[in-house]
Protein backbone atom coordinates (compact mmCIF):
# COMPACT_ATOMS: atom_id res chain seq x y z
CA UNK A 1 0.00 0.00 0.00
CA UNK A 2 1.45 3.29 -1.04
CA UNK A 3 0.96 6.49 1.65
CA UNK A 4 1.79 9.74 0.71
CA UNK A 5 3.10 12.21 3.68
CA UNK A 6 1.87 15.65 3.32
CA UNK A 7 4.30 18.40 4.09
CA UNK A 8 4.17 19.93 7.06
CA UNK A 9 3.31 23.80 6.64
CA UNK A 10 4.47 26.47 9.57
CA UNK A 11 1.69 27.15 12.40
CA UNK A 12 -0.47 29.85 11.78
CA UNK A 13 -0.50 32.15 14.54
CA UNK A 14 -3.57 32.77 17.43
CA UNK A 15 -3.90 36.45 17.18
CA UNK A 16 -2.79 37.91 20.74
CA UNK A 17 -5.08 38.21 23.49
CA UNK A 18 -5.43 41.71 23.07
CA UNK A 19 -6.09 41.75 19.04
CA UNK A 20 -9.92 42.31 18.44
CA UNK A 21 -12.13 39.34 18.60
CA UNK A 22 -12.96 38.42 14.94
CA UNK A 23 -16.18 39.81 14.05
CA UNK A 24 -17.66 39.57 10.84
CA UNK A 25 -19.07 42.80 9.89
CA UNK A 26 -22.56 43.34 9.21
CA UNK A 27 -24.40 43.99 5.99
CA UNK A 28 -25.33 47.72 6.22
CA UNK A 29 -28.99 47.37 5.20
CA UNK A 30 -31.76 46.15 7.40
CA UNK A 31 -33.01 42.53 7.14
CA UNK A 32 -36.13 42.01 5.95
CA UNK A 33 -37.95 39.36 4.01
CA UNK A 34 -39.84 39.63 0.69
CA UNK A 35 -42.11 37.03 -0.45
CA UNK A 36 -43.81 37.24 -4.28
CA UNK A 37 -47.26 35.76 -4.95
CA UNK A 38 -50.83 36.22 -2.74
CA UNK A 39 -51.93 33.58 -0.08
CA UNK A 40 -48.71 32.16 0.71
CA UNK A 41 -46.69 35.29 0.40
CA UNK A 42 -48.92 36.98 3.26
CA UNK A 43 -48.88 34.11 5.26
CA UNK A 44 -44.95 33.55 4.74
CA UNK A 45 -44.73 37.56 5.93
CA UNK A 46 -46.62 36.84 9.09
CA UNK A 47 -44.24 33.86 9.77
CA UNK A 48 -41.81 35.91 9.01
CA UNK A 49 -42.74 38.36 12.11
CA UNK A 50 -42.78 36.05 14.65
CA UNK A 51 -38.97 34.55 13.42
CA UNK A 52 -37.51 38.14 13.60
CA UNK A 53 -35.21 37.42 16.35
CA UNK A 54 -33.65 34.09 14.04
CA UNK A 55 -33.27 36.61 11.17
CA UNK A 56 -31.15 39.48 13.21
CA UNK A 57 -29.18 36.65 14.26
CA UNK A 58 -28.92 35.59 10.59
CA UNK A 59 -28.27 38.61 8.98
CA UNK A 60 -25.58 39.66 11.72
CA UNK A 61 -23.50 36.51 11.35
CA UNK A 62 -22.98 37.53 7.67
CA UNK A 63 -19.03 39.57 6.59
CA UNK A 64 -19.27 42.19 3.98
CA UNK A 65 -16.07 42.58 2.27
CA UNK A 66 -15.39 45.58 0.04
CA UNK A 67 -13.85 44.83 -3.22
CA UNK A 68 -13.87 41.32 -3.52
CA UNK A 69 -13.24 39.68 -6.10
CA UNK A 70 -12.92 43.12 -8.04
CA UNK A 71 -13.35 46.47 -6.87
CA UNK A 72 -16.55 47.67 -6.73
CA UNK A 73 -18.65 44.55 -4.83
CA UNK A 74 -19.44 44.37 -1.58
CA UNK A 75 -18.89 40.66 -1.40
CA UNK A 76 -21.48 39.05 0.90
CA UNK A 77 -19.56 36.18 2.89
CA UNK A 78 -21.78 33.74 4.00
CA UNK A 79 -18.38 31.57 5.65
CA UNK A 80 -18.87 33.80 8.42
CA UNK A 81 -23.11 32.09 8.77
CA UNK A 82 -21.61 28.87 8.36
CA UNK A 83 -18.76 29.52 12.35
CA UNK A 84 -21.98 30.80 14.21
CA UNK A 85 -23.97 26.86 14.31
CA UNK A 86 -26.81 28.97 16.18
CA UNK A 87 -27.60 31.10 12.65
CA UNK A 88 -26.70 28.13 10.57
CA UNK A 89 -29.10 26.34 11.90
CA UNK A 90 -31.65 28.70 12.03
CA UNK A 91 -31.60 29.88 8.46
CA UNK A 92 -31.92 25.89 7.66
CA UNK A 93 -34.88 25.43 9.97
CA UNK A 94 -36.54 28.72 8.43
CA UNK A 95 -36.19 27.43 5.02
CA UNK A 96 -37.37 24.16 6.33
CA UNK A 97 -40.68 25.25 8.04
CA UNK A 98 -41.27 27.10 4.98
CA UNK A 99 -41.18 23.66 2.65
CA UNK A 100 -41.71 20.87 4.46
CA UNK A 101 -45.47 20.93 3.64
CA UNK A 102 -45.29 21.91 -0.26
CA UNK A 103 -44.83 18.57 -1.43
CA UNK A 104 -41.60 19.26 -3.20
CA UNK A 105 -39.58 16.35 -4.59
CA UNK A 106 -36.23 17.77 -5.71
CA UNK A 107 -33.92 20.27 -4.18
CA UNK A 108 -31.56 21.57 -6.76
CA UNK A 109 -28.54 23.49 -5.14
CA UNK A 110 -26.57 25.47 -7.28
CA UNK A 111 -22.64 25.32 -6.52
CA UNK A 112 -20.87 26.40 -4.89
CA UNK A 113 -23.13 27.24 -1.75
CA UNK A 114 -26.10 26.09 -3.08
CA UNK A 115 -24.18 23.02 -1.98
CA UNK A 116 -23.56 24.22 1.64
CA UNK A 117 -27.45 25.18 2.21
CA UNK A 118 -29.50 22.53 -0.20
CA UNK A 119 -28.79 19.19 1.43
CA UNK A 120 -29.76 19.82 4.71
CA UNK A 121 -33.08 21.02 3.34
CA UNK A 122 -33.37 18.01 0.96
CA UNK A 123 -32.94 15.76 3.96
CA UNK A 124 -35.40 17.63 6.23
CA UNK A 125 -38.26 18.10 4.02
CA UNK A 126 -37.54 14.54 2.66
CA UNK A 127 -36.45 15.50 -0.85
CA UNK A 128 -33.81 14.20 -3.05
CA UNK A 129 -30.87 16.74 -3.69
CA UNK A 130 -29.73 17.70 -7.12
CA UNK A 131 -26.62 19.35 -7.87
CA UNK A 132 -26.32 21.84 -10.65
CA UNK A 133 -22.63 22.22 -11.45
CA UNK A 134 -19.87 24.73 -12.97
CA UNK A 135 -19.39 23.02 -16.39
CA UNK A 136 -17.02 19.88 -17.08
CA UNK A 137 -17.46 18.74 -13.65
CA UNK A 138 -20.42 15.90 -13.72
CA UNK A 139 -19.73 12.59 -15.34
CA UNK A 140 -22.21 11.78 -16.78
CA UNK A 141 -24.47 13.12 -19.68
CA UNK A 142 -25.61 16.84 -19.18
CA UNK A 143 -27.56 19.32 -20.02
CA UNK A 144 -26.04 22.83 -19.52
CA UNK A 145 -27.45 26.47 -19.30
CA UNK A 146 -24.96 29.54 -19.74
CA UNK A 147 -25.81 32.96 -17.79
CA UNK A 148 -23.95 36.35 -17.19
CA UNK A 149 -22.92 37.64 -13.87
CA UNK A 150 -22.27 40.66 -11.76
CA UNK A 151 -18.79 39.70 -12.70
CA UNK A 152 -18.54 37.44 -15.44
CA UNK A 153 -20.44 34.24 -17.54
CA UNK A 154 -20.61 31.34 -16.50
CA UNK A 155 -22.43 28.09 -17.20
CA UNK A 156 -24.28 25.81 -14.85
CA UNK A 157 -24.87 21.50 -15.63
CA UNK A 158 -27.29 18.81 -14.50
CA UNK A 159 -27.28 15.16 -15.05
CA UNK A 160 -30.16 14.44 -17.25
CA UNK A 161 -32.19 11.78 -15.38
CA UNK A 162 -31.46 13.31 -11.79
CA UNK A 163 -34.86 15.24 -12.44
CA UNK A 164 -37.91 13.94 -14.03
CA UNK A 165 -40.97 16.03 -15.76
CA UNK A 166 -43.24 15.22 -12.39
CA UNK A 167 -40.88 16.80 -10.36
CA UNK A 168 -41.46 19.21 -8.07
CA UNK A 169 -38.23 21.45 -7.60
CA UNK A 170 -36.71 23.79 -4.85
CA UNK A 171 -33.81 25.49 -6.05
CA UNK A 172 -31.28 26.59 -3.68
CA UNK A 173 -28.37 29.50 -3.64
CA UNK A 174 -26.72 31.49 -0.76
CA UNK A 175 -27.24 35.08 -2.90
CA UNK A 176 -29.32 36.26 -5.74
CA UNK A 177 -27.57 39.60 -7.37
CA UNK A 178 -28.43 39.44 -10.85
CA UNK A 179 -30.77 36.45 -11.09
CA UNK A 180 -28.63 34.98 -13.91
CA UNK A 181 -27.81 32.25 -11.90
CA UNK A 182 -30.82 31.51 -10.38
CA UNK A 183 -32.24 31.72 -14.20
CA UNK A 184 -30.54 29.37 -15.32
CA UNK A 185 -30.97 26.96 -12.59
CA UNK A 186 -34.68 27.15 -13.04
CA UNK A 187 -34.47 26.97 -17.52
CA UNK A 188 -32.47 23.52 -16.59
CA UNK A 189 -35.39 22.44 -14.37
CA UNK A 190 -38.11 23.47 -17.02
CA UNK A 191 -36.33 21.88 -19.79
CA UNK A 192 -37.02 18.48 -18.50
CA UNK A 193 -40.53 19.59 -17.44
CA UNK A 194 -39.88 19.55 -13.79
CA UNK A 195 -42.53 22.72 -12.27
CA UNK A 196 -39.99 25.03 -9.97
CA UNK A 197 -42.27 25.83 -6.93
CA UNK A 198 -40.03 28.70 -5.55
CA UNK A 199 -36.05 29.71 -4.97
CA UNK A 200 -34.68 30.12 -1.98
CA UNK A 201 -31.85 32.44 -1.32
CA UNK A 202 -30.51 32.99 2.05
CA UNK A 203 -29.27 37.02 1.28
CA UNK A 204 -30.84 38.90 -2.22
CA UNK A 205 -29.47 42.19 -3.65
CA UNK A 206 -32.14 43.96 -4.24
CA UNK A 207 -30.76 46.84 -6.01
CA UNK A 208 -29.80 44.50 -8.63
CA UNK A 209 -33.45 43.63 -9.47
CA UNK A 210 -32.37 39.58 -9.89
CA UNK A 211 -35.89 38.99 -9.16
CA UNK A 212 -37.16 40.92 -12.33
CA UNK A 213 -35.37 37.90 -14.75
CA UNK A 214 -37.14 35.45 -13.23
CA UNK A 215 -40.59 36.70 -14.20
CA UNK A 216 -43.71 35.26 -11.87
CA UNK A 217 -41.20 32.44 -10.51
CA UNK A 218 -41.24 33.37 -6.67
CA UNK A 219 -38.33 34.16 -4.83
CA UNK A 220 -38.07 33.59 -0.96
CA UNK A 221 -35.45 35.18 0.83
CA UNK A 222 -34.20 35.82 4.45
CA UNK A 223 -31.91 38.82 4.65
CA UNK A 224 -31.62 41.93 1.96
CA UNK A 225 -28.39 43.84 1.61
CA UNK A 226 -26.62 46.43 -0.28
CA UNK A 227 -25.14 45.99 -3.90
O1 LIG B 1 -27.63 36.50 -9.16
P1 LIG B 1 -26.33 36.37 -9.85
O2 LIG B 1 -25.81 37.69 -10.39
O3 LIG B 1 -26.31 35.32 -10.89
O4 LIG B 1 -25.23 35.98 -8.75
C1 LIG B 1 -25.43 35.04 -7.74
C2 LIG B 1 -24.43 33.93 -7.79
O5 LIG B 1 -23.11 34.44 -7.61
C3 LIG B 1 -22.46 33.68 -6.59
O6 LIG B 1 -21.82 32.56 -7.07
P2 LIG B 1 -20.51 32.63 -7.96
O7 LIG B 1 -20.88 32.70 -9.40
O8 LIG B 1 -19.62 33.72 -7.43
O9 LIG B 1 -19.86 31.20 -7.78
P3 LIG B 1 -19.25 30.41 -6.53
O10 LIG B 1 -20.39 30.18 -5.57
O11 LIG B 1 -18.78 29.15 -7.15
O12 LIG B 1 -18.17 31.25 -5.93
C4 LIG B 1 -23.59 33.27 -5.68
O13 LIG B 1 -23.24 32.17 -4.86
C5 LIG B 1 -24.69 32.96 -6.65
O14 LIG B 1 -24.61 31.62 -7.13
N1 LIG C 1 -22.02 40.76 -3.83
C1 LIG C 1 -21.94 39.43 -3.84
N2 LIG C 1 -21.55 38.77 -2.73
C2 LIG C 1 -21.47 37.41 -2.74
N3 LIG C 1 -21.74 36.66 -3.79
C3 LIG C 1 -22.14 37.29 -4.91
N4 LIG C 1 -22.51 36.81 -6.12
C4 LIG C 1 -22.81 37.86 -6.90
N5 LIG C 1 -22.67 39.00 -6.24
C5 LIG C 1 -22.25 38.68 -4.99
Amino acid sequence: MLFLQCQQQPRVPSPPASAPPFRPRVAAAPLSVRVTGGRRGRQAVVAMASADARLAGIASSIRVIPDFPKPGIMFQDITTLLLDPKAFRDTIDLFVERYKDQGITVVAGVEARGFIFGPPIALAIGAKFVPLRKPKKLPGEVISEEYSLEYGTDKIEMHVGAVQANDRALVVDDLIATGGTLCAAVKLLERVGAKVVECACVIELPELKGRDKLGDRPVFVLVEADA
